[in-house]
């Protein structure tokens, strides 16, 4: 079986599409513009490719939208007074903080400050209870495993029933993928590096979330035929085959193997990566939404209409 490549970019940029309509409709109807900040700190290149093309998604999508790049060795205490001061801020909806931070800050006392209406990484403790305790309409769900979730459904349907297997523990992807598949009904494992015979566990998968940042990890010959394979690796290896010095961006499954057996699977670039980017802008227009009193979107039902149309 060759499995269907699943376009996380086009189907990131159809929710933008979706986002930027009804962004124009609040400011019209209400004059509140979705306000997202995001904080980075020190110089990781990296971080500012991620940065960059946040930036260029809110204004995409007619947020008003301000970054703060703060220097590498900026004391704890002065990011906690930034944080406060965006809490207060009324322009402000949504509040990301870029990770990692360097080691002389505490991340959990800078995250556990964001106010939780306006933390659309959705990493607040008070968003990680309400999502684990079956309250997901009232959190906000991170990014990337509520991207994931809309990708899997896409091709699956209903996802009741079936056994899915996450590969890493994470607190920004693991643990929030699997709350959301148990929510949907799913039979859930959680894999990790003390895992015993993990190809043997992953065989057992429908449903198969690679997070665990190790290049190409996930072999072919560990796909049951015909599982849906969300790749959330994003990993940079050499790439002499192009060329002297360059490098390649590759996933946490091999796909070259994987796409031989799987249903489906998303590509690296090109996959989780834009949902990721999409479903921040979602939650920051939610953020707003619900600071003026309005109801949550169903952004799935919206992508349903793009298909349609
Ligand atoms: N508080 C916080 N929230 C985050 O969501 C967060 C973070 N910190 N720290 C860093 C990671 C990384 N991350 C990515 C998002 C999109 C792509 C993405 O769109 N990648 C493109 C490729 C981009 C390229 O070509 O370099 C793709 O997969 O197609 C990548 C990486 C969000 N992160």
């Amino acid at each position: 079986m060759t499995a269907e490549r699943i376009d996380g970019k086009s189907i990131a940029a159809d929710l933008r599409d979706k986002i930027a309509v009804e962004a124009k409709k609040l400011i019209d109807e209400t004059k509140i513009v979705p306000g997202i900040a995001v904080v980075i700190v020190g110089e990781d290149p990296a971080s500012k490719v991620y940065v960059a093309s946040k930036g260029k998604a809110a204004k995409e999508c007619n947020f008003h939208s301000v970054q703060h790049t703060l220097p590498e060795d900026t004391p704890e205490a002065d990011l906690l007074v930034l944080i406060e001061k965006l809490n207060t801020d009324d322009a402000i909806h949504g509040i990301l903080v870029q990770l990692p931070l360097p080691n002389h800050i505490n991340e959990s006392k800078v995250l556990n400050l964001i106010r939780p209406d306006k933390d659309v990484d959705g990493f607040h403790p008070i968003n990680v209870g309400l999502l684990t305790a079956g309250e997901r309409d009232k959190a906000l769900v991170p990014c990337t495993p509520a991207g994931s979730l809309i990708l899997a459904k896409r091709v699956l349907g209903n996802l009741s029933g079936k056994n899915a297997v996450v590969i890493g523990r994470s607190n920004i992807v693991g643990k929030p993928m699997a709350a959301l598949l148990l929510a949907e009904s799913c039979t859930v494992t959680i894999a990790h590096s003390r895992t015993k015979d993990l190809p043997e566990v992953v065989r057992g998968a429908d449903i198969v979330v690679a997070a665990v940042g190790r290049p190409q990890m996930v072999k072919g010959d560990w796909i049951k035929e015909g599982a849906c394979v969300i790749d959330v690796g994003i990993n940079r290896i050499d790439a002499p085959e192009r060329g002297e010095g360059k490098t390649r961006l590759v996933g946490d499954v091999d796909y070259d193997s994987a796409v031989e057996r799987a249903g489906s699977i998303t590509p690296v670039p090109g996959g989780v990566g834009p949902m990721t980017i999409a479903l921040l802008m979602a939650n920051t227009l939610t953020a707003a939404r619900r600071a003026a009193g309005l109801s949550d979107l169903d952004f799935a039902a919206l992508l349903a209409e793009v298909e349609a149309a």
